[in-house]
């Protein structure tokens, strides 16, 4: 799959305000894409539309080759295929174990192999130790390997991250961010992810959009960094107000 998504003139409102505004958008399949962004630009409504969780109000999307028609039986084979890990992860009362098997009940699976998924999937995340522990007494940047292990464990083919690393200190987001190439590369998984942090968006970035008062103003490669196109994308890389 090449082209996992594709947004058509999609729009979002809030009451009167258009919040989200996208002529033409492709995600490349089997890379990471970060969104980059000033606050309030859109970049969450972004992700929670791509992620079938919000209904845009007009455009269409076309998600792993359909056309979305926001039909509860294709909403859930489609949502079935992605996962998302937000800031703040909510763990269910039990264990880690447990919490990982989470999104595995509903699928046709035999116990055995929920298991074998758990089990790699904590071990991607460096968290195998942590199986039988109560998922509640995890610190914030366990929760998140914890997170990341449930999201991938359904072997998704779209992953979205909503800022996972902003509340946690840096050497855990630093590993963090070799997990996340490792499932990108290992797992062929597209990740789409959102991130304040420009450094991390540049280690990570395969492909970056960069999004301002609702419209996409630069999609690029790594060059996006270094040879900004717009005097926009350009401020807000020097770290300047955006206008
Ligand atoms: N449920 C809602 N009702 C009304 N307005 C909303 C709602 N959700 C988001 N907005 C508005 O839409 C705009 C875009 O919000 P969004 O969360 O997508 O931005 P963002 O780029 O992710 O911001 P941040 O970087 O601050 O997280 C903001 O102005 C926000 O106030």
């Amino acid at each position: 799959m090449t082209t996992p998504l594709k947004l058509h003139k999609v729009i979002k409102r809030y009451g009167e305000r258009v919040v989200l505004d996208v002529d033409q958008l492709a995600v490349k399949g089997g890379k990471i894409t970060t969104v980059i962004g000033p606050n309030g630009s859109g970049k969450s409504t972004l992700l929670r539309i791509m992620a079938l969780l919000l209904v845009n109000d007009a455009g269409y999307l076309e998600v792993l080759g359909e056309t979305v028609k926001w039909q509860k039986q294709q909403l859930l084979r489609l949502r079935r295929q992605m996962s998302m890990v937000t800031q703040t992860s909510f763990m269910f009362q039990g264990t880690v174990d447990y919490n990982v098997a989470y999104g595995l009940g509903v699928r046709k699976i035999s116990e055995k192999a929920v298991q074998n998924r758990v089990a790699e999937a904590l071990e991607m995340v460096g968290m195998s130790a942590y199986r039988a522990a109560d998922a509640h007494t995890l610190s914030g940047g366990e929760r998140q390997k914890v997170a990341i292990a449930r999201a991938v464990a359904i072997k998704p083919r779209i992953l979205f991250l909503d800022e996972p690393t902003s509340n946690i200190d840096i050497s855990s987001a630093a590993e963090i961010e070799k997990q996340i190439k490792n499932i990108n590369k290992d797992q062929d998984i597209t990740i789409i992810m959102v991130t304040h942090n420009l450094f991390q968006a540049k280690r990570l970035a395969d492909e970056v959009i960069f999004i301002h008062e609702g419209h996409i103003i630069e999609q690029g490669g790594q060059d996006l960094f270094t040879k900004p196109q717009d005097l926009r994308t350009a401020a807000f890389l020097r770290g300047e107000t955006v206008f």
